[in-house]
């Protein structure tokens, strides 16, 4: 990965691909960064020894890859701010529900690979689902897998309206979880525990969960029915959480973020 690598955008998630990039061995003077914020550019020169730039300039020119990480909102200016730039490098975005047909068009380019990873990338154990056009080759599609598999693990599809609901499940999918582990620490705490103590228990349960959910041959029904004893504590919560219908309200929010990206989509993508 000798190649030079540019960065429209240098916020969260671009400081998580670029940390899993650096621990790869990129050194970090291969690596450009755009970003309009001083505040962010100090943070990439303390976190990576990043230099990021104002505003996108020629120094572009010598990126093979370029990786949109702007949010939906401000993509159309910051690509068309570029473009002069980037003509032929291959284009990666990670941005929530902006099509490739918006970007395909704002940069002149069809060498264009979309993707949806998640904050877990800043420890290396993220996913991410990704969607190339079809004007990009079997050695681009490598070179996106180089460069996303130092966040964690990642899967192709098919279809590009299949991203809107990678970006609902897995893409918002950390905050689900973190929502979760805010209401057992809460809860925890209310019924007599220290508050790092409830906390460190919340966080436990669902790293250990997690494991065993990704090692063992059973499914997540079947695990659950293993902690879940006829007549015991589990059935008590169990059967409170269906009263409440609280797996109908999880389905109803993954809708609800699969029509935010259709939407962001529809305001921020191409006219
Ligand atoms: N945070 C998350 O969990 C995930 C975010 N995404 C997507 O990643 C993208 C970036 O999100 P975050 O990193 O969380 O946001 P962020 O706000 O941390 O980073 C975006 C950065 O872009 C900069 N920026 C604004 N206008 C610009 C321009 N014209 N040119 C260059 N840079 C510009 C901002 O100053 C900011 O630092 C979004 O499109 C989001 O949908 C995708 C998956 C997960
Ligand atoms: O909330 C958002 O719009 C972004 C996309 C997925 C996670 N964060």
């Amino acid at each position: 990965m000798s190649e030079r690598i540019a960065f429209i955008g240098g916020g969260n998630m671009a400081s998580a691909i670029i940390g899993g990039l650096i621990k790869q061995g990129v050194l970090p003077q291969n690596i450009d960064v755009v970003e309009p914020s001083e505040e962010a550019r100090n943070q990439l020169h303390s976190s990576f020894g990043i230099t990021a730039q104002a505003q996108a300039s020629a120094a572009l020119a010598g990126a093979g890859l370029v990786v949109w990480a702007v949010k939906p909102q401000a993509f159309k200016e910051a690509a068309l701010a570029a473009a002069p730039f980037t003509a032929n490098a291959l284009h990666l975005s990670v941005a929530a529900g902006i099509n490739t047909d918006s970007i395909a068009a704002w940069l002149g380019s069809e060498r264009l690979v979309r993707a949806m990873p998640n904050t877990p990338a800043l420890v290396g154990k993220g996913i991410s689902g990704l969607f190339a056009r079809a004007g990009v080759s079997a050695e681009d599609q490598k070179r996106v897998e180089q460069v996303i598999c130092t966040t964690g693990e990642f899967l192709w599809l098919d279809t590009e309206d299949k991203l809107d609901v990678v970006t609902a499940l897995s893409g918002s999918g950390p905050a689900y979880v973190f929502y979760f582990m805010e209401a057992m620490t809460t809860a925890g705490t209310e019924m007599g525990l220290e508050r790092e103590q409830a906390h460190k228990l919340a966080v436990a349960t669902f790293a250990g969960a997690s494991d065993l959910a990704q090692t063992s041959a059973e499914s997540p029904q079947q695990l659950r029915q293993r902690v879940t004893s006829k007549g015991g504590t589990t059935a008590a919560a169990i059967a409170s959480m269906e009263d409440n219908d609280v797996r109908a309200l999880l389905i109803d929010a993954m809708y609800a973020a699969r029509e935010r990206a259709k939407k962001l989509g529809a305001e921020f993508g191409a006219a």
